[in-house]
């Protein structure tokens, strides 16, 4: 069932808070219950199928986008979206959305990302989920999300759904600097301190999530030095691959449906 957490206690006691905040994850009890009457008001529960990926009655196809700050994960997933119909849900924009539209926890999810560290799974999940839900596509780019193997664990939890696969952009520290201080997009967070930070976080937290999935043969990593345009050149075939499957798939089951 969707609905199966139905509250942040577990997750809130103070050793589990002091814990997180050790890896860089913000304390939890900083934030709102974002199960109450906020983010989660307009989830409708449903049923999942047994294997746990149906949603709204259809499959999702779910990719992963990983790779560290300035990596080009946001760039190479419009191309993706451009050229194979997915629907981009960068978790980063999500919670900025949050932040600008100044809700209840804006301002903390705000302290966090000024100091690189991780926002609650619970508040991110949920922002996806809810985007997914109301979705009418059926495929989807995961950009910049799980962070951390504590981010994936609340995924799975919290929605029953797994990756498909999962991009991961290799790119050396040096060149993810010199693309982030030239972004200039007004974020709190390209500056050269959070920079480090971010960079830090990202290799203790985010590369065991990356070598999580490598394990189980679902990782792609492509090297993300080059023009946009070349290392979408090395995108393309991935999803290329995948296409006839994830269109078949879904045919399918839009078949058995009538
Ligand atoms: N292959 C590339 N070569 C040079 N600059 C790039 C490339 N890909 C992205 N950029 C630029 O680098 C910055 C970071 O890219 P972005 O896609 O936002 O990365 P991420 O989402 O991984 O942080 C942006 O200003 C973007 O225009
Ligand atoms: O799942 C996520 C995604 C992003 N963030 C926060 O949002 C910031 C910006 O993320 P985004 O993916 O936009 O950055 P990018 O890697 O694209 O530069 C991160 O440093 C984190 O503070 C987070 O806490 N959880
Ligand atoms: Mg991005």
């Amino acid at each position: 069932m969707w609905r199966r957490v139905t509250s942040l206690s577990s997750l809130i006691s103070s050793k589990r808070s002091s814990t997180l905040n050790q890896m860089g994850i913000e304390d939890l009890s900083a934030f709102p219950d974002v199960t109450g009457n906020s983010i989660g008001q307009n989830v409708v529960a449903r049923e999942v199928g047994k294997d746990g990926r149906f949603f709204k009655g259809k499959t999702p196809f779910i990719t992963f986008v990983l790779g560290g700050p300035g990596s080009g994960k946001g760039t190479q997933c419009e191309k993706i979206v451009e050229n194979f119909g997915f629907t981009h849900l960068s978790a980063g924009d999500l919670l900025r959305r949050e932040i600008i539209s100044n809700t209840e926890y804006g301002a903390k999810i705000l302290d966090t990302i000024k100091e690189g560290k991780i926002v609650p799974s619970e508040v991110t999940v949920k922002l996806i989920r809810k985007e997914m839900e109301s979705s009418d596509n059926y495929k989807f780019l995961i950009d910049g999300f799980p962070r951390s193997e504590e981010n994936r664990i609340a995924f799975e939890r919290i929605t029953e759904a797994d990756p498909d696969i999962v991009l991961f952009f290799d790119c050396p520290e040096e060149v993810m600097v010199k693309r982030v201080l030239n972004r200039n997009q007004g974020r709190v967070d390209d500056n050269i301190d959070t920079i480090r930070k971010r960079l830090k976080i990202f290799e203790s937290l985010n590369l065991p999530v990356v070598n999580y999935y490598s394990k189980r043969g679902k990782l792609y990593t492509i090297n993300a030095v080059g023009t946009a345009d070349e290392i979408f050149e090395q995108v393309r075939p991935v999803f290329a691959a995948h296409e006839d499957h994830v269109e078949f798939e879904w045919v399918q089951e839009a078949w058995m449906r009538f």
